[in-house]
């Protein structure tokens, strides 16, 4: 079967991330040398809860409570099965990423840490 390149991890053999817009990705796509893990951004999300930045969209979705986060949660899951039947693989990557994104706020909202949830894995 053939298709379009599918190069969406670096090549270990040219010891480089794939940078956005090279062949073979989507223009639009980070480098993946910038992205960060699930911990990093985990780490991150449990930082803004302590600091409570102004401005932050996290600060906001805790405040607004365990109700309007699993709503978000449950909206971005719809959109992930729904990029996944219709869109394409970047943009069901972006709507994954989403999903992720929400699903930690709903950790960092009822306290949860990421060994809560990996000892089940
Ligand atoms: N990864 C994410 C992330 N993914 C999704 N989102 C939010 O979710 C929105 C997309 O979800 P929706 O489809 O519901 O879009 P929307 O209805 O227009 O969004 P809302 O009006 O409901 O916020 C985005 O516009 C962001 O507001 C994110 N917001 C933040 N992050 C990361 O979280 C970290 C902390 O962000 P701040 O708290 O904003 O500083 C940073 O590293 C960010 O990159």
């Amino acid at each position: 079967m053939t298709g379009p390149p599918r190069a969406r991890l670096p090549d270990p053999a040219a010891g480089q991330a794939c940078r956005a817009g090279s062949p073979g990705r989507p223009s639009g796509w980070k480098d993946l040398q910038t992205v960060k893990t699930f911990d990093e951004l985990f780490s991150e999300l449990t930082e803004r809860a302590r600091t409570r930045p102004a401005g932050s969209g996290t600060v906001a979705a805790l405040d607004a409570g365990v109700h309007a986060q699993g709503k978000k949660v449950l909206e971005e899951a719809g959109e992930v099965w729904i990029a996944a039947e219709h869109e394409s693989d970047q943009r069901l990557a972006e709507e994954i990423s989403q999903l992720l994104y929400r699903v930690q706020v709903l950790m960092v909202g009822r306290g949860l840490t990421t060994e809560d949830v990996y000892r089940y894995l």
